[in-house]
């Protein structure tokens, strides 16, 4: 079986991934490092070279790459994965694979945000704490169809990492 998290940007997918991969004795794979080594890029200069349209063409080729390829893998995609390239029907379709959301409100992901925008073009040039929670809640509600078909879904409001880890296991098994 291979696991894959889903979920708004820093909801926790590469993080929680890791830890749960660990935990399971699962390999691990972060799609947008899987990108990063490959492109021998940032994902922030993937971006502002080749554009965002060349880093969607190729999380759909390493999606589908993992996805044929490996098993018993945690794979924590980027939150765009699923909403592009018929990502969704991908996962969803591979009977080898259980797909978990990382559900977040708008108020914990705004707060998380301001402190993460960094290494994330398509939100790093915002700058007040209001601006971010508009730009997330229109964009949440764009994306909240894609995320919305995923077999499991864990809150991740006020918890810890070890607390989201232990509620993934308990859905999973
Ligand atoms: N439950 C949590 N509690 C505290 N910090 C967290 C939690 N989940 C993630 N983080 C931190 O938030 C940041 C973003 O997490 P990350 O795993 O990169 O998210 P994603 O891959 O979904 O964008 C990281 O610095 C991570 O360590
Ligand atoms: O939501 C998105 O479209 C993106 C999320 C990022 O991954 P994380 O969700 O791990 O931050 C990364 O793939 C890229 O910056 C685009
Ligand atoms: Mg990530």
């Amino acid at each position: 079986m291979n696991i894959v998290l889903i979920g708004y940007m820093a909801s926790g997918k590469t993080s929680i991934g890791k830890k749960l991969a660990n935990k399971l004795g699962y390999n691990f794979i972060d799609l947008d490092d899987l990108i990063e080594e490959n492109e021998n890029l940032s994902v922030t200069d993937v971006f502002k070279s080749k554009g965002e349209i060349y880093f969607r063409k190729q999380e759909h080729v390493y999606l589908n790459k993992v996805l044929n390829s490996k098993d018993n893998v945690v794979l924590s995609v980027g939150g765009g994965t699923p909403c592009y390239s018929n990502n969704m029907n991908v996962i969803v379709n591979d009977d080898n694979v259980k797909s978990i959301y990382l559900k977040a409100s708008i108020t914990t992901l705004t707060e998380k945000l301001m402190r993460k925008k960094a290494k994330r073009p398509l939100i790093a040039h915002i700058e007040t704490e209001d601006a971010m929670a508009e730009f997330i809640g229109k964009h949440l509600f764009e994306r909240v169809q894609f995320y919305n078909q995923a077999e499991i879904q864990v809150s991740i409001d006020g918890k810890t990492k070890d607390d989201i880890v232990e509620d993934i296991i308990l859905q999973l098994f």
